[in-house]
């Protein structure tokens, strides 16, 4: 019996067919679209129907011809359909081939016959395209994965393994840029606009892929975004990782800062100026931008009634500058990924085209065409029209000078303003053209000579059919455009800085966003990927220093400052942050190493951590501005840790929302005991540190681990086995962590050990894990009884599977 067992008759399959007949409804308060899942009220309002009705869209895209009049109809009854659900298992998670097996082997079993009820071929069925079978799609939506009772198990164990990190609820398209990117675990990788961060967790999976439990990649990811609430969405997905080779930025990505240690800073700091020059440049970057999003129309349905031609106009200009930004950071010989999950060819090809334009030779659009061979997506547009509330243009030369506000010379597959052969001249009278961020006049956009064939109608000369646009009727998903480009050599000089005045002939994000709100009724952020890992708003992250709950005990000297800012400093005093605005940064507190050898080497000492095998010195952060309170201790890797010695030694130029691994957590002991440490270890760090931990360690077989899984908290005489009393009573009181075991001798870690932390009272030990950590490892052990138990607790976790070991707080 699968876990759960719950098996539900043949009466629940009506709702369930109801369901599927009403293609989309809602609430009848309206609830506004962000994009993400959260957005999507699980209240039990009346319901009524939503219109998937918009003749602007419609004739919008078929104009396009982004598909053919003879699949039109396919197209538009496929997009009202709402989009089936798709997940990820974690790579990295240490049962990950034990879920692949529960999907192959129970669900894809069980489910089916619901599915042949909603008239559909399979049930679940692993994404041919995603390599080892880590990516499934599932033919029923997530509204009725949620509310159809029949289904109720499936959804129990999606909602359980998301909340531990095993699995990520992420739509099939959105999974799409980071295989392309072909990312390897030392690369440096940038994700410019991350949150809320499914694709950030895809590039860390990859980036960890080949580590074994305890040992650390020499790569990185920084995950950037401009939103703060949303980061925190990110913050929060990405802990379910366990990673320390990750920092989160809150920065502009057009803006976002190179390190570079100029000259002049040199010299104030007395570097000899032919010193090389740092600089943060990555190996990788994703850039997958904010856009009007009507490729997530299947999931977020309000955009039928929002949808028009000026949202994508509006963020065409802000889309290049992200773009030129990214490759700006990016080292020669390095890829980025531009995508978006719009299909509309002014935010995609018309983008690709203006970077690869400003670029030159310097960045190559690369023909992936070999790659992913059964991922079924259409060649990238090499025409295609620009229309506004005036009407359509095949050409900037015909737009009228009133309408160049909205409408960008970049936009047009030629990217020029071509000279008409009926024309003379174009007249350029001093006007303003607003794409022109730093005020070029149009005399600033040279008028050429058109070649026979665009004089004809404008058709691209570079290789955009090399671009991927993928549609939802080709492999019932949503859509999505990607485009990998290679930097060949360092960019023509004047792009190679941020954003700027001088470097862009596009709108800065101001204008783009006056654009925006003249013509576009949806906000920028309205296309955000669906995962539903992030279905609560987060307010503050574990990361808030403010936290009053655990007392402080010991002073902490701080070592350098990374980040020093005066109101970062002065702010975030309740526990909320504060939202940078306008340029200015507030709320985050800086970033400090943790220097104080009491503190460094009393951890060392109490669980018997020797310095060769996995140091300390140098690797420990806190965030923190009062250095008498430090109540949490991070962990960074080596590659982290030069970024930030980087931005120290330029300035703290990089506002750091959120970095490294939670290692250790101050805890204070009942009234009346006393450990010998305050340091207890998170259970986020546990499977980083536990290969190394020589002391505090209690070796439980089954019977008892599930007991203390059970119950949170033993006896120490009400271990099944006696023996462990005394082994429990002879560790010092405070944090431990208890290894499942054979018997309860000692067992070399490895990919296999499923172990929890602890805390060791005067009679008791408790569990330091949540309640769905505990849960998820007792559902495991269920579903393993059959096999390994035989009547008998062996409590051998052999055949348990997967890397590291398990357990959070
Ligand atoms: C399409 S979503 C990104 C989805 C994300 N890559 C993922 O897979 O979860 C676009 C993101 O860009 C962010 N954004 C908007 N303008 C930005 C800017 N100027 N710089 C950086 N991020 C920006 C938005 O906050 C939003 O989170």
């Amino acid at each position: 019996m699968g876990r759960g067992g719950r098996h539900r008759g043949r009466s629940q399959r009506k709702d369930f067919k109801e369901s599927r007949e009403n293609v989309w409804k809602r609430p009848k308060s309206d609830a506004s679209v962000d994009g993400s899942d959260n957005a999507v009220p699980e209240q039990k309002p009346t319901w009524e129907p939503i219109v998937t009705v918009n003749p602007n869209f419609e004739e919008y895209y078929k104009e396009q011809g982004v598909v053919k009049a003879e699949e039109w109809d396919l197209f538009m009854e496929i997009l009202r359909k709402p989009l089936p659900a798709a997940f990820r298992v974690n790579s990295n998670g240490q049962f990950c081939d034990e879920i692949i097996s529960i999907l192959e082997n129970d669900f894809m079993k069980s489910l089916q016959a619901e599915a042949i009820e909603g008239g559909e071929l399979e049930a679940i069925k692993p994404l041919p395209w995603y390599p080892k079978n880590l990516a499934w799609h599932s033919n029923f939506s997530r509204k009725e994965i949620r509310k159809n009772q029949t289904l109720e198990r499936f959804h129990e164990f999606l909602k359980l393994e998301n909340e531990v990190g095993n699995i990520t609820r992420q739509e099939a398209v959105s999974m799409v840029p980071p295989l392309f990117l072909d990312v390897h675990p030392d690369h440096f990788v940038l994700d410019m606009c991350a949150a809320p961060g499914s694709k950030t967790f895809q590039l860390l999976e990859i980036i960890h892929e080949a580590s074994e439990p305890g040992s650390l990649p020499n790569g990185l990811v920084v995950a950037n975004d401009v939103d703060f609430k949303r980061s925190n969405l990110l913050i929060h997905q990405t802990k379910r990782m366990c990673t320390s080779n990750l920092i989160v930025t809150n920065h502009e990505g057009q803006q976002f800062p190179g390190c570079r240690l100029n000259k002049s800073r040199a010299s104030e700091k007395g570097i000899s100026e032919n010193m090389p020059i740092n600089q943060l440049a990555f190996d990788r970057v994703l850039c997958d931008v904010p856009c009007s999003g009507d490729g997530t129309l299947r999931k977020a349905p309000d955009i039928w009634r929002k949808w028009n031609s000026g949202m994508g106009n509006g963020l065409h200009s802000l889309q290049i500058i992200l773009a030129m930004r990214g490759l700006s950071l990016l080292k020669v010989g390095g890829k980025m990924i531009y995508s978006t999950c719009s299909m509309n060819p002014v935010e995609d090809e018309a983008v690709v085209a203006e970077i690869l334009r400003r670029c030159g030779d310097s960045v190559e659009l690369l023909d992936v065409s070999d790659k992913l061979p059964e991922l079924i997506r259409r060649p990238g547009l090499k025409k295609w029209k620009v229309r506004d509330k005036g009407g359509w243009f095949t050409s900037y030369k015909d737009v009228p000078q009133n309408r160049r506000g909205g409408v960008l010379v970049s936009m047009f597959p030629s990217g020029k303003n071509l000279k008409d052969s009926t024309e003379t001249t174009q007249k350029n009278e001093n006007v303003d053209v607003n794409g022109c961020e730093d005020g070029l006049k149009e005399a600033d956009v040279p008028v050429v000579d058109a070649t026979p064939d665009e004089q004809a109608e404008e058709v691209s000369d570079l290789p955009l059919d090399r671009c991927m646009r993928i549609m939802p009727h080709d492999q019932n998903t949503g859509a999505f455009f990607i485009a990998v480009l290679q930097k060949i050599s360092p960019l023509p000089e004047f792009q190679e800085k941020p954003n700027t005045k001088r470097n862009s002939t596009a709108k800065s994000t101001d204008s783009t966003e006056k654009s925006l709100s003249k013509e576009s009724v949806v906000t920028v952020d309205a296309a955000v990927p669906d995962e539903s890992a992030v279905e609560k708003v987060i307010e503050a992250d574990s990361n808030n220093e403010k936290d009053d709950s655990l007392e402080p005990e010991k002073k902490i000297t701080e070592g350098e400052s990374i980040t020093e800012d005066k109101e970062a400093n002065s702010s975030n005093a309740g526990g909320k942050r504060k939202v940078p605005m306008q340029g200015k940064w507030k709320g985050f507190d800086p970033v400090v190493f943790v220097k104080d050898e009491t503190v460094i080497n009393g951890i060392k000492e109490f669980y018997g951590i020797k310095d060769e095998a996995f140091p300390l010195h140098g690797h420990l952060v806190a965030r923190n501005n009062d250095t008498s309170s430090v109540k949490r201790i991070y962990y960074v890797s080596k590659s982290v840790k030069e970024v930030l010695q980087l931005n120290f030694a330029v300035g703290q130029q990089l506002k750091i929302a959120s970095v490294g691994l939670k290692m250790f957590e101050r805890q204070s002991a009942k009234e009346g005991s006393s450990t010998l440490c305050p340091f207890r270890i998170s259970s986020e760090g546990l499977p980083v540190i536990l290969p190394y931990i020589t002391k505090q360690v209690l070796y439980t077989p089954m019977a008892d681990f599930k007991l203390l899984l059970q119950d949170k908290s033993i006896k120490f005489l009400d271990f099944a086995n006696p023996q462990l009393a005394q082994k429990a009573t002879d560790l010092v009181m405070g944090s431990c962590v208890v290894i499942l075991s054979d018997g309860e001798e000692p067992v070399k870690v490895d990919a296999s050990t499923i172990a929890i932390s602890c805390w060791r009272g005067k009679a008791s030990l408790a569990v330091m894990a949540t309640a769905a950590d505990c849960q998820e490892l007792l559902e495991r052990f269920a579903e393993k009884t059959p096999k390994t138990e035989g009547g008998s607790v062996n409590g051998s976790n052999d055949d348990l599977g997967g890397p590291q070991a398990m357990e959070t707080a």
